[in-house]
């Protein structure tokens, strides 16, 4: 049996930091996935192709938008979907590249393998050819992500009724989608293809979609989305789900409503993948919903094994899994982990129009500081918004009640994924709202938002303090 000082099982955003982490510091890592390069859902099904596509049906939305639809830009029937990831091969092979090299680089040894647990920290290798291998490790990093949930009542068969891996393999266009679920998945698939010219509907059992995000921006996606043509069935429920096999697909909703479509993207959430690797021969334990229980180091029960990234749930973003894997290989050697406030992680949700999310949305500071402060600037009031033709984005911050700190900054419209991560620096520097107002900005940028949006919170706290409220300049 061979032994390595760390094996690093799946080769996605959480198990590259880690091993990479790992190795930096001297340390023999072994990473291991069933895919031919590292990358995970990450490079492959999931944040990348998604965005590559969104890049493209964005840029369809911005010319019908800023001709005022004069210009009759259509996807023609015949379109192939591969051809408008017109730049997925170069990104994709442009990450794979850097990855490799930064492997080799720092010394990481890549295998090409399907693993699975047959002791605490003994694995079995089943590579895709020749023989199985024993290996053992001193520490055993679980990284291996998750996969869309399919559930039992919805007939899914990637030709009719598709999930979020297989969509991305449709050959051609739909002329109608319906989306089952207003996740983030959902909702950036529905405004991907409602802007590719699709007839979209989404449903969810919620009224609102994306129900962790700042109520404005989950109603502001609605009214985006609504005005492109779209339908959203926000508090229903499906009850059954059936191909007609005359090439519409039947959603039957609990009051009796079929709504039909082309195709179907069935975006119910995600699973763990953790069934074939046998997590209990190590002496794991999964939650109810099947995750890995991990502490705020990726800590698992049994000393030595850490979990990071999608296996270990919720908020089960690239971003967050890096930063876990990051976090989960300190701990192992030994280095402190500096404390992170996972409450303040950004998020940023690639809708058209895109949404960027950090601290407290308007409901939390409201429950936890009460009468709280919430300064607004609309895009249009911004002379870059102005000249971009923003007409729907806006920021928001929030403030205690004093109008003194921070709480949440949240963002709609083009950029805003971007464009929170200012807000965030000001609150991780407990910098007050008038840092925004007393500096000077570049002119003209989106980032003018900031100022916009602390002129009108100040005014807000004054009037609240009772003095008359001074005009913004
Ligand atoms: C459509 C879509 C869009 C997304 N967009 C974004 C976004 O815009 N921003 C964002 O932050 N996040 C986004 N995400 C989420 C993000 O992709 C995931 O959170 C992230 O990839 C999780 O990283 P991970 O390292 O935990 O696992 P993964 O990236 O899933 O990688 C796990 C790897 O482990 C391998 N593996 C599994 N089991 C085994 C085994 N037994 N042996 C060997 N290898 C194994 C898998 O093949 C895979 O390569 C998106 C996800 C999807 C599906
Ligand atoms: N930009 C990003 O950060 C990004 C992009 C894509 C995915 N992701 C990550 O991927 C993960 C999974 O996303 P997801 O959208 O598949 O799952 P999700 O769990 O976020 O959303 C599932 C949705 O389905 C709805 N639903 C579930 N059962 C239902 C039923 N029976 N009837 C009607 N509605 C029902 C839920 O109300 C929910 O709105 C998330 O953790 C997300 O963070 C992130």
């Amino acid at each position: 049996m061979q032994h390595h000082d760390w094996i690093v099982i799946g080769g996605g955003p959480a198990g590259q930091k880690a091993a990479l982490q790992g190795a930096r510091e001297g340390r023999r890592v072994l990473l291991v996935d069933q895919g031919r390069a590292p990358g995970g859902e990450c490079v492959n099904r999931g944040t990348i192709p998604s965005k590559t596509l969104r890049e493209t049906a964005r840029h369809f939305a911005e010319v019908r938008r800023r001709s005022a639809d004069t210009l009759a830009v259509e996807v023609t029937p015949d379109v192939q979907l591969a051809g408008l990831m017109t730049r997925l091969d170069v990104v994709r092979e442009a990450h794979a590249h850097t990855l490799s090299a930064q492997m080799e680089r720092e010394g990481v040894t890549f295998r090409q393998a399907r693993a699975r647990f047959t002791g605490a920290k003994t694995l079995l290798l089943q590579p895709p050819s020749g023989a199985s291998e024993d290996v053992s490790a001193d520490a055993v990093f679980i990284a291996t992500g998750s996969r869309p949930r399919k559930p039992a009542d919805v007939p899914i068969d990637h030709e009719n009724v598709l999930d979020s891996d297989s969509i991305l393999s449709l050959v051609y266009l739909p002329r109608s989608l319906v989306v089952m679920g207003a996740g983030v998945i959902a909702i950036e698939f529905a405004s991907i293809f409602i802007s590719l010219g699709v007839e979209v509907t989404v449903i969810d059992r919620n009224t609102l979609p994306v129900g962790f995000m700042d109520e404005d921006l989950s109603r502001g996606f609605v009214r985006a989305f609504e005005a492109r043509g779209g339908r959203f069935l926000g508090g229903r429920q499906y009850t059954d789900v059936a191909a007609d096999g005359l090439g519409s697909v039947h959603v039957t909703l609990e009051d009796g409503e079929v709504v039909k479509g082309e195709k179907v993207l069935c975006a119910l959430g995600r699973l763990p993948n953790l069934d074939r690797l046998d997590v209990e021969k190590a002496g794991l334990t999964r939650t109810e919903r099947g995750y890995l229980v991990a502490d705020a180091h990726g800590h698992t029960s049994v000393p030595g094994i850490y979990a990071a990234g999608d296996v270990i749930g919720p908020p089960a973003l690239a971003s967050t899994s890096m930063e876990q894997g990051r976090r989960a290989a300190r701990h192992a050697l030994g280095q402190p982990v500096p404390d992170e406030d996972f409450g303040m992680v950004p998020s940023g949700v690639y809708t058209i129009p895109e949404m960027g999310s950090v601290g407290l949305t308007e409901a939390q500071a409201r429950e936890t500081h009460g009468e709280v402060l919430v300064g607004r600037a609309s895009f249009v009031e911004l002379a870059r918004g102005m000249i971009q033709g923003a007409e729907e984005g806006f920021l928001k911050i929030i403030a205690d009640p004093t109008g003194t700190k921070i709480l949440g900054c949240h963002a709609l419209g083009e950029g805003s994924a971007e464009l929170v991560h200012l807000g965030e620096m000001a609150m991780l520097g407990g910098l007050k709202p008038e840092v925004f107002v007393d500096r000077t900005f570049n002119f003209p940028t989106m980032a003018e938002a900031y100022r916009v949006a602390v002129q009108d919170l100040l005014a807000k706290a004054r009037t609240a303090r009772g003095s008359v409220p001074r005009v913004a300049a």
